[in-house]
Parts: C-alpha cells; sequence; structure tokens
C-alpha cells in the first residue's frame, strides 16, 4: 500500500544509522507517514554484514531501535528517549547490498516511559525482522550533556522528494 509521507525527520551527523558523515554507517532516512507511522530507508553495504552477503543482526538490531525510538516524536519532537529494552526476533536473513524499509510505531506511552514495535521489510516486501523496544522519556541535554547542535541534528533535503512509500 502507498501512503503519503507528512514529514522527513532530521539526520545526525555521526550516529551509525542516521548519520549523513559516517561513511560506515547506514545513513538511514526516516519519513513520518499519514497513517502515523514512521518509515525508515536504507541502503544494506557490504561492511555490514556478519556472515558474507548477510547483515549483522547487531546492525538490524540498531535500525529497529532507532525507528521505534524515534517514532516518539512523531507527535512531539521535543520527547527524546534512550532504550530500556529491546526484544528483536529474526525471522529471515537481511541481505547486503539491497534497500530496505523499517516501520516503527508507538503502542504505549505514559510521562516516563514510552513502547513500540516495529519490522524490517525486505525488497521482496517480506517482514525478516521484527521488534518490540521500552524506552525512558529523557531531555536530550541529559543524553548527550548538552544541546544538540545544528551540525549534530539537522535537516537533510533529498535529491528527489519523496511523496509517497509504498509499505
Ligand atoms: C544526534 C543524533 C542522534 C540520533 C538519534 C536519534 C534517535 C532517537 C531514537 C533513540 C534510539 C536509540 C536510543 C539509544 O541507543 S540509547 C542507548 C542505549 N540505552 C542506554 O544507554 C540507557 C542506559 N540506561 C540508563 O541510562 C538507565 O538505566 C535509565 C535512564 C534507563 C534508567 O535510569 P535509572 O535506572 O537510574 O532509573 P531511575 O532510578 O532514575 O528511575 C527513574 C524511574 O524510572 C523507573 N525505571 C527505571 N528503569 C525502568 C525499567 N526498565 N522499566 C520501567 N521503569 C523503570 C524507575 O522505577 C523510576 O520510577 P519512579 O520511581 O520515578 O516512579
Amino acid at each position: 500500500m502507498k501512503y503519503k509521507v507528512i514529514k522527513k525527520q532530521n539526520s545526525g551527523n555521526s550516529c551509525v544509522v542516521c548519520g549523513v558523515n559516517n561513511e560506515l554507517g547506514l545513513k538511514t532516512s526516516f519519513y513520518e507517514l499519514e497513517n502515523g507511522e514512521l518509515v525508515a530507508i536504507c541502503d544494506t553495504k557490504d561492511w555490514h554484514q556478519s556472515y558474507p552477503g548477510r547483515v549483522h543482526g547487531g546492525m538490524s538490531a540498531a535500525l529497529l531501535d532507532e525507528t521505534i525510538g524515534r517514532a516518539i516524536s512523531i507527535n512531539d519532537e521535543t520527547i527524546w528517549g534512550v532504550t530500556v529494552s529491546l526484544d528483536i526476533k529474526y525471522k529471515k536473513p537481511v541481505p547486503t547490498d539491497a534497500t530496505i524499509k523499517i516501520i516503527g510505531r508507538i503502542t504505549s506511552e505514559n510521562r516516563k516511559l514510552f513502547e513500540g514495535s516495529g519490522e524490517i521489510i525486505l525488497p521482496s516486501g517480506e517482514i525478516a525482522v521484527t521488534a518490540t523496544g521500552k524506552y525512558m522519556k529523557m531531555p536530550v541535554e541529559k543524553i548527550t550533556d548538552g544541546e544538540l547542535t545544528s551540525e549534530e541534528w539537522k535537516h537533510v533535503e533529498d535529491k528527489e522528494k519523496l511523496e509517497y512509500i509504498e509499505i
């Protein structure tokens, strides 16, 4: 199904998942969709592997962790969180040299904590990895020992603006 993109989220500079200047990272982009979910898109590379041709399970976990963790800011971009727990199920291998999508959503929230779930979707449309996570809300200045600079957290325009994303 095709979903309208409401907003592209900011990118980090050095983050292993979203850092635009981390040459070995996944350089993932995150889009808020009309259905209230967050979708991440990235290209897996040879250097993200565990076994040859297969993305390292830790990289898949990092992608799901960040996608669920970012979903909380869809309605309020001032909310940040740190991961308290993450449960991952690896159902199918994620290939290197592929464009994959990661979906994240919030399933519950209170004053202190939020929980969410997510999936990694292969180019074939199959679900390869699923996750549920729990996060503690925390001001970003407390997580990073100071405000994020405009270099560390910024809007990066796509070469071609995405209007819709097929999931
Ligand atoms: C710049 C670019 C960045 C890009 C990134 C953007 C990504 C954004 C997405 C993010 C994705 C990536 C994110 C990452 O990769 S974050 C990196 C991975 N995660 C961490 O580093 C977290 C490490 N852990 C901690 O810092 C502490 O353990 C935390 C802060 C979690 C708790 O601290 P602490 O143990 O000292 O707690 P407290 O004594 O202050 O208690 C506070 C309250 O909380 C309650 N409590 C505690 N534990 C739990 C629990 N397990 N379930 C339920 N409740 C719990 C507790 O009872 C108390 O309640 P109350 O008595 O007040 O009622």
